[in-house]
């Protein structure tokens, strides 16, 4: 029993992932699932589509590892966060379509919750800003829009869960009904300070505190999969929302230490320590992981266009067939043009949150073509994350002390040029991995430590890896120059300049 499975169900795809006792991979599986848009802004999956690719990565991965359930000492899960399932007690059948987190059905609302003066005490409580993002208004949506729900949800008769309480819920037959406090942190109902559901914002929305899982560390027994679904029970032992378990994964274990996740989005964590801290810059406070009842808090920042950039190259402009050209492109550009291309295909995230933003080209001169579309694609996630950072750096001194190194992981770390001028834009050494699957590695490691066949936090953190460090190379005065550029093109972007 020394084998961990991995499952990191994410918003396109779910994966499964076998790691060995010395925290390789030996082998994998995965599975896209169908998105549903109702309606423009809706997002929506089928929970039981996902369920099914989620058992059936598991036993892909299990049998591609030459291995049998009996070899893995225990499971740890990772999910898309905030996305919403309620299910029924006695079925386990979902009752709607699950709201994905990029759902905006309920802007209306949370406008309205705003106007009323509700957000400065969601902000103290949970460290979330009143965003259509956060699960709380899409579970109020679905108890208002479901004939009878809320009255079965008040007698306990449905119950409420991110994706990995309702996977929980399903791997063991529906003996357990929980979540970790990473999780619960997104919901927008968990006071983050004092480590429970908060009664009055589940009032203020109506939504029975009966339907809430139980909450649990981050390193945890959350229940046992029933026997017949991999041949023999298996405990789960680690959970943690996705971008939580990167933090973990790249050992972000220390206040100061800073992570950040390229793939179709970014998502930047801050490690903060045992202390929350309330930002001024519109960035989310939220719970990095919980270990024996001991909240670690970060700063997040979250950009809903990195990787996708590159995407859109591909399949929007047709420039490329593959992300990895980019790199060739960038490095022909014509480095006499400045071109400014700001990716609010879908509004701004942090420290923005502007919905209405749209995305926009600066600079443009006749002899602007593919290489420096591709160049400003790049420099785009660069300059995003340096927003975000500068709004750490303003709202914690903690995040300019030490040696300020930014880890990075997911797919769009693997462009050299794109982290080359990350580092020189942010002025700071960027650090990337051996192992890029920091997701699941560190869903792994909760799980396989508690199950003690992985080392302590502190041995984990001595296990991290470098793959290769980018150092800044910019001259000062052309970054300044750069960094002046792209805030003025942000600023004629924004729909209320
Ligand atoms: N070599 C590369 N250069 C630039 N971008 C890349 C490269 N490889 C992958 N990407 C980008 O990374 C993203 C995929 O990363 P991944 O971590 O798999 O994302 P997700 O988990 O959000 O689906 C894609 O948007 C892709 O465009
Ligand atoms: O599934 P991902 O990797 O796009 O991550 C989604 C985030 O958890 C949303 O907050």
């Amino acid at each position: 029993m020394t084998h961990i499975l991995a499952i990191d169900q994410g918003t396109t795809s779910s994966r499964a992932i076998v790691f060995d006792s010395a925290m390789k991979i030996v082998a994998s599986a995965q599975q896209e699932f169908a998105q549903h848009f109702p309606r423009s802004g809706w997002v929506e999956h089928d929970a039981d589509e996902i369920w099914q690719t989620v058992v059936d990565t598991c036993r892909d991965a299990i049998a591609k590892a030459d291995i049998s359930a009996a070899d893995i000492a225990a499971i740890g899960i990772t999910n898309q966060r905030e996305t919403v399932v309620l299910w029924d007690r006695s079925t386990g059948e979902p009752i709607h379509n699950a709201i994905v987190w990029q759902d905006r059905r309920t802007a209306e609302v949370c406008a309205t919750l705003r106007q009323e003066g509700f957000e400065a005490e969601v902000t103290e409580k949970t460290g979330l800003l009143l965003d259509p993002y956060f699960s709380s208004t899409k579970v109020a949506w679905l108890l208002d829009e479901v004939e009878g729900a809320r009255e079965r949800a008040a007698k306990g008769d449905i119950l409420f869960g991110t994706i990995d309480s309702f996977l929980i819920w399903k791997l063991t037959g529906g003996a357990a009904h929980v979540t970790d406090a990473t999780n619960a942190a997104r919901t927008m109902l968990y006071n983050i300070k004092s480590g429970a559901w908060d009664a009055d914002i589940c009032a203020r929305l109506d939504i029975p505190m009966e339907m809430l899982p139980e909450v649990k560390d981050c390193a945890a027994d959350f229940g046992e999969t029933t026997p017949d679904l991999f041949g023999s029970p298996l405990p789960i032992l680690g959970v943690a929302g996705d971008q939580q378990a990167a933090t973990i994964g790249q050992a972000c274990f220390e206040p100061g230490m800073l992570k950040s996740t390229y793939g179709t989005g970014c998502f930047a964590l801050l490690n903060t320590g045992s202390t929350p801290v309330t930002s001024r810059n519109r960035l989310l406070t939220t719970i990095a992981y919980q270990f024996d009842g001991k909240p670690t808090y970060a700063l997040e920042g979250s950009i809903f266009i990195a990787g996708a950039v590159v995407q859109w190259l591909r399949d929007g402009l047709g420039v490329i067939d593959h992300a990895s050209e980019t790199q060739a492109l960038a490095e022909k550009a014509d480095p006499t043009q400045e071109l400014y291309l700001v990716p609010a295909f879908t509004g701004l995230g942090a420290p923005h949150w502007d919905p209405d933003a749209r995305g926009a080209v600066y600079g443009l001169t006749r002899s602007s073509g593919p290489a420096e579309f591709a160049r400003a694609a790049l420099e785009s996630v660069g300059f995003q994350t340096a927003d975000l950072l500068e709004a750490m750096h303003s709202d914690w001194d903690g995040a300019t002390s030490g040696e300020a190194v930014l880890r990075v992981d997911g797919g769009m770390s693997a462009s050299d040029w794109a982290m080359q001028f990350l580092s020189d834009i942010i002025g700071a050494d960027v650090d990337r991995p051996a192992i890029l699957e920091t997701t699941a590695l560190g869903a792994a490691w909760l799980a396989g430590m508690r199950a003690g066949v992985y080392p302590d936090q502190a041995g984990f953190a001595q296990s991290w890896a470098l793959d290769r460090r980018f150092s800044p190379k910019m001259p000062s005065e052309d970054r300044e120059r750069r960094i002046a550029g792209w805030k003025d093109a942000i600023g004629r972007t924004l729909s209320r300049s």
